[in-house]
């Protein structure tokens, strides 16, 4: 049987080698055999790769997401798309614009960021596969996070897109995670509450 987008987006695990204090490899195996239903690949910020470097370790966390058919989608960078034959991407308000991106992707995956109403009203939310909102709660794993907005926007976003699967971000971890999914979102999208637990499985297990 196959599942839906909404539910592929249930556990969704964001991660960078700048996130982690352990080998990404390593990280992402744990997570995977405990069941995250989704991996962006985030190389991102103050500390992460570039180039080879970044492509290659780009090459192994797409692996271990086929291994685990686990969806594997790259963040901002278009390049990697191909190069890592990506199931899709996710672009934020000033990434690649999304028009642009589903005459180039017309079968890819396509997440966008929205943070408020203007976000929603100057999107082409018609072309996006699924919505990140966000920042829910605080979180200093992004540097330039915008205003936390609360579960209410899950609520604002559900009422008007009843049918666009909707994943929570920001700040969210295994004691508020229930409180993103009952305001209406079908997931969860979390960096530091896997990458730093002291029990990655048991981490992923209560999300
Ligand atoms: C699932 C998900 N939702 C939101 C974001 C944030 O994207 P963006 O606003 O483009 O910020 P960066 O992640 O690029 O710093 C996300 N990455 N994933
Ligand atoms: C990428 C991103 N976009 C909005 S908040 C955020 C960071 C989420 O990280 P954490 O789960 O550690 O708060
Ligand atoms: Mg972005």
């Amino acid at each position: 049987m196959r599942i839906s987008l909404a539910q592929q987006l249930r556990k969704y695990f964001i991660m960078g080698s700048q996130n982690c204090e352990q080998d990404p490899v390593t990280i992402l195996e744990s997570a995977a055999k405990a069941g995250i239903t989704a991996f962006q690949f985030r190389e991102k910020g103050i500390g992460s790769l570039a180039g080879d470097e970044k492509l290659k370790l780009g090459k192994k966390l797409r692996q271990i997401c086929r291994e685990y058919h686990i969806l594997f989608i790259v963040n901002d960078d278009v390049e990697l798309v191909d190069l890592l034959d990506a199931d899709g991407i996710h672009v934020g308000q000033a990434d690649q614009s999304v028009t642009e991106l589903r005459k180039q992707y017309p079968d890819k995956l396509i997440g966008l960021s929205v943070s408020n109403r203007t976000e929603v009203e100057n999107s082409p939310t018609h072309l996006v596969d699924y919505l990140g909102a966000g920042p829910i709660y605080g979180t200093t794993t992004k540097s330039d996070a915008k205003t936390p907005v609360g579960t209410e926007w899950i609520r604002t976003l559900r009422n008007q897109f009843p049918n666009i699967p909707i994943v929570g971000i920001g700040g969210i971890n295994t004691s508020n995670a229930s409180s993103v999914i009952h305001a209406g979102a079908n997931g969860v999208a979390v960096i530091s509450s896997i990458t730093q637990a002291t029990n990655i499985v048991e981490a992923v297990k209560k999300l």
